[in-house]
């Protein structure tokens, strides 16, 4: 029975329905004609069960009803074409005895064509005479016109009913060179009426209000669709299928930590902030007032905040941070902040000093460096309440530090994905309020998905008067006229950054000669004249101190830095910014490096030398050259890499995505996380008898991770 009709029909099929964990428990193996050969080269495409198998989705569908004939062919169109092989033979130079390529000769009843296939050698053995074949690619002019192959299938005849092979679309499958295309087809087809009717884990409500058509549709569709507009519901219905597992999760998540933790309610008198708003040399953006709002309205309530401050470089977080803090002091409580590197910690800590002058709040740093005794007493002023304000890395708070009414965490997590930094302390029996801030300029969509159980307060504007960093790319032979452009920054009196190339992890040490010989070129060939800074990340803490502080209070002109720089820098004077091989850094640190200089009112410059290796890094300093905006970089960062790397782990508790594309699929995503959070937050454990199919789905599909959200 041909399986649209088998899924239309509930009731004419075979007894048992199955489910989508019967599926996955059930290997390929079961299938009529998989011996070990084709098991092992469906292993290598990740293959191993009838589920697998399914969800093998098709790359695309072959248009068959778009077919043109050979002789309609014209030069530079994209054609698909439905012809018999006449004969084959080698194309190209040969290399080692194979030649690059073969050509085809194809006939289709209206006139000869020969089609060109690079690569692929092993189909030419595939492609014997009177075979038939669709071949789509570009038609192209060389000696008499040509195709270049794009793909080649072989088919049945047109006219012949062949089941899976024929039809208007034609599913195009991932395969290996041990598995052909055809044979996938069939497997695949095979696959399906084996599963029959499956049943759906989407609660029927959810399916009903979102008009989706049911699963066992959707899977027969998306492999041999009837016709266009059935492929692409078939599509929105697994898009959405995957989305939605995940937002329920983040869901039930956010749902257990509401339930089972007791917060309390910070709500402040103003008596500090008001001053502090006061003292600022500048108004608040409106995007400032409406995160604070949104902020303070949350800690007000009992429930303990959750939210995510995602804010562009240099847009403004820390005056949130700030006021968030001070209300917390406001209502009796002690807030901290956590800083990924001690380097931040330290800068955070000289810059709330800075900000909370004449006010009666009092601030301490925490960090490995400091000497026993200084520690001893600092841990002393947290434990009794007298330091309102704590200062320290991540991994020091968390180590425990006593304090004496903790109600407010700040969690500056800068430019990395963290769900795992977000453990949340307890204190006394109450969870404190948490605040998440990131510069990442995530996209909206993966912000969505990452962050899925958070609240989001975004900063999505820029102080007033912020001027467009020039950025050109300068290559290795001419970087000493870039140093002559700073120059004259620094004749104007004005800094510059000059930053390290970035070297791994491993070669820590090569870092550090690496900083010092560019610091020594800088100092005594290129800027005699000027007082150079350096500052590395193998330096002594009292010694970093001191070169920031130095360069803070224009003491030296010139900040040569390893990444160390890299977040949370801030002195407005300095307008200049030479990032050396630059094509090493990723996309989101050269336009952190770059925010260093946009904080003042001189138009800004920055510098990326580099010899670009490869097509990539290309891209990302064509796209730095073209685009101000963090949220645009890290859209094309996206495109650069693809989607899939950033799923690559199951670390940030995100599963892969194998249907949705974000950037694609971002209304799906909204609806998919509206209706997930509606359910959970009726049915937190999943425990109706109606949410039980979904609730297994959620942990075969996130893992064991997730258990803890659906124990009662
Ligand atoms: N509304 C405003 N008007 C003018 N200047 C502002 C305003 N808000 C903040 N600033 C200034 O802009 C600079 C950047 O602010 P801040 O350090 O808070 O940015 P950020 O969002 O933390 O950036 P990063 O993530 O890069 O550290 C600071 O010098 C700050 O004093």
């Amino acid at each position: 029975m041909p399986v649209s009709e088998a899924a239309k029909d509930p009731g004419a099929l075979p007894p048992g329905r199955t489910t989508l964990s019967e599926l996955r428990r059930r290997p390929v193996r079961e299938l009529p004609g998989v011996g070990p050969r084709v098991e092992g080269a469906l292993r290598e495409l990740r293959i191993s069960t009838l589920a697998d198998l399914v969800s093998h989705y098709p790359a695309r569908h072959e248009d068959l009803s778009n077919v043109k004939r050979i002789s309609e062919l014209r030069v530079g169109e994209r054609a698909t074409v439905f012809g018999r092989v006449v004969s084959t033979k080698p194309v190209g130079r040969p290399v080692r005895g194979r030649s690059p390529g073969f050509s085809v000769q194809l006939y289709d009843g209206t006139g000869y064509m020969p089609a060109t296939v690079w690569g692929r050698p092993w189909l030419q053995g595939q492609l014997q005479p009177e075979t038939n074949v669709v071949v789509s690619g570009e038609v192209q002019r060389k000696y008499g016109l040509q195709i270049s192959v794009k793909s080649i299938e072989i088919v049945e005849d047109r006219g012949s009913e062949d089941g899976p092979h024929s039809g208007s679309f034609v599913p195009v499958y991932p395969v290996n060179r041990n598995i052909q295309a055809r044979r996938m087809r069939a497997l695949i087809h095979r696959a399906l009426a084996e599963a029959g009717h499956v049943l759906d884990p989407l609660p029927l409500s959810v399916i009903e209000a979102q008009e989706l058509v049911n699963l066992d549709d959707a899977i027969a569709e998306i492999h041999f669709p009837t016709t266009k507009a059935s492929l692409k519901e078939a599509l929105r219905r697994l898009v959405f299928h995957e989305l939605f597992i995940i937002q329920a999760a983040l869901g039930a998540r956010r749902e257990r930590l509401a339930r089972t933790e007791v917060g309390r309610s910070s709500a402040g008198d103003g008596s500090l902030l008001n001053r502090f708003l006061k003292g600022l040399p500048y108004s608040l953006t409106p995007a400032q007032e409406r995160s604070i709002a949104e902020v303070l309205g949350d800690m007000r309530r009992e429930k303990p905040m959750q939210r995510l401050l995602q804010g562009d470089v240099g847009s403004g977080k820390t005056a949130v941070a700030v006021a968030a803090l001070l209300t917390a002091v406001e209502a009796g409580g002690q807030g901290a902040i956590m800083a990924p590197t001690e380097v931040l910690a330290e800068q955070h800590f000289l810059s709330f000093s800075k900000d909370l002058e004449g006010l009666p709040v009092k601030v301490v740093l925490l960090t490995g460096s400091q000497g026993a005794a200084e520690r001893r007493e600092n841990n002393r002023a947290v434990a009794d309440g007298e330091a309102h304000i704590v200062v320290g890395t991540h991994a020091l708070i968390q180590q425990g530090v006593e304090f004496r009414n903790l109600s407010l965490v700040v969690v500056d997590e800068q430019h990395r994905f963290g769900v795992s930094q977000r453990t949340t302390i307890k204190e006394k029996g109450t969870t404190p309020d948490t605040l998440v801030m990131t510069a990442t300029p995530i996209p909206r969509t993966l912000s969505l998905t990452l962050y899925g159980d958070l609240e989001v307060s975004v900063i999505d504007e820029l102080p007033p008067g912020r001027k467009p960093v020039e950025t050109h790319v300068v290559p290795v032979s001419e970087r000493l006229e870039a140093y002559e452009a700073v120059g004259r920054e620094l004749e104007a009196g004005r800094q510059a950054y000059v930053i390290c190339p970035l070297v791994e992890e491993s070669e820590a040490l090569e870092d550090v000669r690496a900083a010092e010989e560019l610091y020594e070129e800088l100092a005594h060939e290129v800027f005699p004249d000027r007082s150079v800074g350096l500052l590395h990340g193998r330096m002594k803490s009292a010694e970093k101190r001191e070169a920031m502080a130095d360069f803070n209070a224009h003491r030296t002109d010139v900040l040569v830095a390893t990444v160390v720089v890299e977040v949370g820098v801030n002195v407005p004077n300095a307008s200049a910014i030479v990032i050396e091989g630059a094509e090493r850094f990723g996309l989101s640190q050269l336009h952190q490096l770059r925010g260093r200089v946009c904080r003042g009112e001189h138009p800004p410059l920055c510098f990326l030398v580099a010899d670009p290796k490869t097509g990539d890094s290309e891209k990302r300093l064509e796209a730095m050259v073209a685009h101000q905006d963090g949220f645009r970089l890290s859209e094309v960062d996206l495109a650069i890499r693809g989607e899939g790397t950033l799923f690559g782990s199951r670390q940030s508790g995100v599963a892969d995505l194998k249907v949705a594309r974000l950037q694609r699929d971002i209304e799906v995503l909204v609806e998919a996380r509206r209706e997930a959070f509606a359910l959970v937050e009726d049915d937190p454990t999943l425990k109706k008898p109606e949410h039980r199919p979904l609730r297994r789905e959620i942990r075969e599909l996130l893992g064991e991770d997730v258990e803890w959200l659906f124990r009662d």
